[in-house]
């Protein structure tokens, strides 16, 4: 006997994780005209939406840096509690890479009630709770609404010093760029939607706080830095040198990724969001010798990457560096 076919939670979702953001340039295009000017704010803005940058930060007279963000998604992976671990630990990332310390987040869950049990949503809600608690913040509430496809995410309030913040505009010709975790997280899930094959590796890395990178980061002394994720590592480190005015170099042997990657690309698990980034970025990059392969695995969309960081951290491989503006904003060596 067997029993009832287990529940695919990716097959609910037309795109999973990070790759269902919308791309870059069209975000861009929708966002150039809102409206900025604020009637007597009751705090200073320090990092708005001009920068594109991972979170907001506000300061009252005299208080702390309040860093706040957001994210939400489609099921990246089919188990609910994965889920939920992995939109968690997404969540949070926007804060850890600020230089913030997560205090305080709300779940925003959307549920096909019609379609699917409303217990998995509970496994979802448990595994985000399990990391925010892992993390030292508190889970404060949230809002939940009936929705066609499921999603769940968190906004988070994190406490940043705020003349230590990792900002994404704050890159100078000369410095290295680290990167916390390896690439490939995007066509391994790829990979897992179109086959149901499992990926421990990509769920390991998903799940994985940014908190000690950041922390690693903050005491090298770095000030610049994003986390890598839809935008894949060409599209947030193009964002990061625009935004700087600077260029980079990237050194494609020393970008590391993880086991299985390069299968998935060379077998054709190339989400439509990584195709996106790397038109998005192509008018800005020397792709040099780079092979197809390696441009594409570079685009990946990541959900839950790790630290891009200018500077160097220990532990984490040092990939290229920042050098002067130049026509080719990102050149691959
Ligand atoms: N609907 C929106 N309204 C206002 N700003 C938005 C909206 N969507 C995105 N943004 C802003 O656009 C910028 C880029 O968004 P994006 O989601 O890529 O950043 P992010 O929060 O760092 O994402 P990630 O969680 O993937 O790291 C951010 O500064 C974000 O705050
Ligand atoms: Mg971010």
């Amino acid at each position: 006997m067997t029993g009832p076919e287990p529940i695919r939670l990716t097959q609910y979702a037309h795109g999973g994780g990070c790759a269902c953001k919308i791309p870059p340039g069209e975000l861009e295009a929708v966002l150039g005209g809102l409206p900025t000017d604020v009637t007597e704010p009751a705090a200073q803005l320090l990092v708005g939406v001009a920068t594109g940058d991972d979170a907001a930060v506000v300061r009252a007279e005299g208080g702390p840096g309040i860093v706040v963000t957001t994210d939400f998604f489609t099921p990246v992976v089919d188990d609910a509690r994965d889920w939920g671990r992995i939109a968690a630990a997404n969540a949070l990332s926007d804060v850890y890479a600020m230089g913030g310390t997560p205090v305080v987040a709300v779940n925003l869950l959307g549920w096909p009630r019609d379609v699917l049990p409303f217990e998995l949503a509970a496994e979802v809600l448990r595994g985000g709770g399990e990391v925010a608690a892992a993390a030292g913040c508190h889970l404060g509430g949230g809002h939940s609404i009936d929705d066609p496809e499921p999603k769940y995410g968190m906004a988070v309030t994190g406490l940043v010093d705020p003349d230590r913040l990792l900002r994404n505009d704050a890159a100078r010709p000369g410095q290295p760029l680290s990167l916390t975790k390896p690439l490939g997280i995007g066509v391994l899930n790829t990979r897992h939607k179109r086959t149901g094959e499992r990926f421990p590796q990509a769920v390991e890395a998903m799940t994985a706080l940014n908190r000690d990178a950041a922390a690693a980061a903050l005491r090298a002394g770095a000030v610049c830095a994003t986390d890598v994720t839809g935008f894949g590592l060409l599209g947030h480190l193009f964002k990061m040198m625009r935004a700087s005015g600077t260029s980079a170099e990237l050194d494609i042997a020393a970008v590391p990724y993880l086991d299985g990657a390069r299968d998935a690309v060379r077998a054709g698990f190339v989400s439509g969001g990584t195709r996106r980034n790397l038109d998005w970025v192509r008018p800005h990059l020397d792709a040099g010798a780079a092979p197809d392969e390696d441009q594409l695995l570079l685009a990946d969309a990541q959900t839950s990457g790790g630290l891009l960081v200018v500077g160097e951290v220990p532990g984490a491989p040092v990939i290229g560096h920042v050098l002067p503006a130049a026509d080719a904003v990102i050149a691959l060596r």
